[in-house]
């Protein structure tokens, strides 16, 4: 079996750049040994083409918008108004990712940076995912490091200026309605960010010919307020782990998933979970997902809210953490083990 790892451009100074979709280019039945998770790690065969066997929630963003407390705390989102920014920015995600590795290169993530094109951070002797990403700052606009924006893509700015707007509007919407549900007012959440940042990353995930031997995306919880998640049509690849058990998010056409992360399920002491996901390999063909994370500034504190402690919900996540302290545990430790860290860094027992 042919190693295409660490394709770099042979300079030793230069880290060795990681494309899983590379190593397929050549050799399609590839799969590199730092790919493979050990026997016991592995997505269950039955796992990985999951048939949706129950609807999950869907939300219509218009109804939200108009206050309509049902559709507060659900999954799916459709009718965001995003109609025209969803297209685009799937297009000009496939447009990156088919440019050639000498073109992609230039946007290459620096060693110990998650900015740019590359793979996620893995230490040494740890799996890998079957996964290339590119990753951006996209919000707020003075935070944007065009270095890394392939600008030489026709439409590539106007696609991602546009999308960003969108999914800042729907990410406001979301955080205005779970503040209310709460019992907060509507901007309570928002400003607990300080400075709202937005970060998107861009996923490309080849076909690979043993999807029972890898994860597209390790199981993992994000660790943000919330993540909105565009995926490919016609593959169900994402999952989430409900009760238990893995529960595939099959695509709705021009909707997203919304997944709440690690920093709303301290705010809410608990009451909203952190949504522990995945995404699996296929052998048909190549896919990608585009997701838009929602990212408190350095110094937001995460303390539950005064209005989730009562005596029957006594606090159990600590006060006063800063945002930053608890990005840097997190990172640290995945980076280290090859496991998804949970929230307990956050929790008081810990
Ligand atoms: O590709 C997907 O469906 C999920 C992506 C994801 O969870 C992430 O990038 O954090
Ligand atoms: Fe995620």
């Amino acid at each position: 079996m042919q190693q295409t790892e660490g394709l770099g451009n042979g300079s030793c100074s230069a880290p060795p750049l990681l494309s899983v979709q590379e190593i397929v280019r050549s050799d399609t039945e590839n799969v590199p040994e730092r790919y493979i998770r050990n026997p016991g790690n592995r997505p269950k065969s039955s796992d990985i083409s999951l048939v949706p066997d129950k609807e999950l929630p869907v939300i219509d963003f218009s109804l939200l918008a108009k206050g309509d407390e049902d559709e507060r705390r659900k999954l799916d989102i459709i009718n965001h108004g995003a109609d025209e920014a969803l297209p685009k920015i799937k297009t000009a995600t496939r447009q990156f990712f088919d440019l050639p590795l000498s073109e992609k290169e230039k946007y290459a993530m620096p060693p110990d940076h998650f900015e740019g094109y590359g793979q996620e951070d893995k230490a040494e002797g740890h799996k890998r995912d079957w996964n290339d990403l590119l990753w951006l700052r996209t919000m707020p606009p003075h935070s944007r490091n065009t270095k890394y924006w392939p600008l030489a893509i026709p439409g590539f700015k106007e696609s991602m200026e546009e999308y960003a707007t969108e999914m800042q509007r729907v990410s406001y919407e979301i955080l205005g309605n779970l503040s209310l549900l709460m019992g907060m007012e509507r901007d309570f959440l928002k400003e607990l960010h300080g400075e709202v940042k937005q970060g998107t990353r861009m996923n490309y995930y080849p076909a690979c010919a043993r999807p029972d031997l890898v994860f597209a995306l390790s199981p993992h919880c994000d660790n943000t307020s919330l993540s909105l998640v565009l995926q490919e049509d016609n593959i169900t690849a994402l999952q989430v782990k409900h009760k238990g058990m893995w529960v595939p998010v099959k695509p709705i056409p021009n909707a997203m998933a919304v997944l709440l992360g690690d920093v709303m399920e301290s705010w809410s002491n608990g009451k909203y979970k952190s949504l522990e996901h995945r995404a699996v390999a296929n052998m048909e063909k190549p896919r990608i997902s585009v997701v838009s994370f929602v990212i408190p500034s350095n110094e937001a504190e995460l303390s539950p809210l005064k209005t989730m402690v009562d005596d029957d919900h006594p606090i159990i996540y600590k006060n006063g953490v800063k945002y930053i302290d608890y990005l840097l545990y997190k990172q640290t430790k995945e980076a280290s083990e090859d496991k998804n860290v949970n929230i307990d860094y956050l929790k008081i027992e810990n």
